[in-house]
């Protein structure tokens, strides 16, 4: 039997519970792997809730709404984020589910991306926090702005993260000269990135998306052997120079027990805002070819786009002044595939 079904006495135009059940099984909501489960779907009357357990928006709805029966109903949508498990089952999740974003190569673009990831899960209705762990090059500040806000330590000698387009931030770009940072040593670098992590004090958080520093070296292996982490995204731009690094970060999570969550091939081509021509400047599908040879699921190909350059030059996203632009809709379809994998890979762990 579907969900939890109150029939109401005035409602004379719902199916019957038998009927709806029935449609219901048959039903495939988008990024979802399986089909419904019963304790998603409750009925009162006329008046259905869909409740999720992962960052999503209404788009997950349209099946049930585009259906002769259940199209009937008063769909809504609600979110009940699940909390993982991590790769460090001895540490507890004290925030929420913790997703590293790496790449094996540098000037990739992905403290963009996670900083775009983080803004469009915040928008499909998560909590979420970011930590810029790019210790050697923290963009964050620049990306997201506040530059010139310092981090405030409270009496338990905790940092307070900053609200950011309603995201929490924490970064040592807003404790240290970013110069400082760039001449730290390894060891000294990792000692600083886990007490970032450890002694911010985060809110309840859905999500903390971890701007992770280029490379698959010591400060990379130290995090992820050392920090509870819910799964990884490899970014990538298309070109062969930067495929073979973005396999080895791969290699390296999974070494280390963090499952790739899933790979966006950033700059994937050009396209001219004038005229709509795209090219493909760094190559074709190189990612997607990366993505599928490592059986690692293909969260978005991005476009290289002035406006998303320009909009994290200024602090400003692009996510956060246009939400619904087209390619900001595009960055929040990559997200609710993020974190519909996040789940579902969890589920079959
Ligand atoms: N899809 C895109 N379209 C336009 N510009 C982009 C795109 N992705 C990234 N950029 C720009 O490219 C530059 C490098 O991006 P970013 O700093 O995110 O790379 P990174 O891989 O994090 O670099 P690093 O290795 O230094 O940490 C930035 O100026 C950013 O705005």
């Amino acid at each position: 039997m579907f969900g939890r079904f109150k029939k109401s006495k005035s409602d004379k135009s719902a199916s019957s519970q038998p009927q709806l059940s029935h449609a219901l099984a048959e039903i495939k909501l988008p990024y979802c792997t399986s089909t419904i489960p019963e304790d998603w779907v409750t009925i009162n009357g006329q008046e259905a809730v869909l409740t999720v357990p992962f960052a999503a928006n209404e788009q997950i709805l349209e099946p049930l709404r585009q259906h002769p029966e259940l199209g009937k109903l008063n769909w809504v949508l609600r979110l009940n984020i699940a909390k993982l498990p991590n790769s460090q089952p001895e540490l507890p999740m004290t925030f929420g589910n913790v997703i590293v974003v790496s790449s094996g190569k540098g000037g990739v673009g992905k403290s963009s991306v996670s900083v775009q990831l983080a803004l469009a899960l915040q928008q499909l209705g998560a909590n979420v926090g970011m930590l810029d762990a790019d210790v050697y090059g923290p963009s964050l500040p620049t990306m997201l702005g506040g530059q010139e806000e310092k981090l405030e330590i409270n009496a338990q000698q905790k940092m307070i993260p900053h609200q950011r387009h309603g995201i929490w931030v924490s970064s040592l770009g807003y404790l240290t000269d970013t110069k400082d940072a760039a001449i730290w040593r390894g060891p000294m670098a990792s000692a600083a990135l886990q007490q970032l992590f450890r002694d911010t004090k985060w809110p309840r958080l859905d999500y903390l998306i971890v701007d992770m520093p280029p490379g698959t070296g010591d400060i990379q292996l130290t995090f992820a052997q050392k920090l509870p982490i819910t799964g990884a995204v490899i970014v990538t731009t298309p070109q062969t120079v930067a495929l073979a690094d973005a396999e080895k970060g791969i290699t390296m999570f999974r070494k280390v027990g963090v499952p790739i969550t899933g790979l966006i091939e950033n700059m994937s081509y050009y396209q001219c805002s004038q005229c709509g021509h795209r090219d493909a400047i760094f190559g074709t599908e190189g990612g997607a070819k990366v993505a599928h040879r490592e059986q690692v699921p293909l969260l978005g190909q991005w476009p290289l786009d002035a406006r998303i350059r320009s909009g994290l030059d200024d602090g400003k996203p692009l996510l956060a002044e246009h939400p619904e632009h087209q390619l900001s809709l595009m960055m929040k379809e990559s997200a609710s595939k993020l974190a519909a994998e996040l789940y579902y890979q969890a589920q079959t762990k």
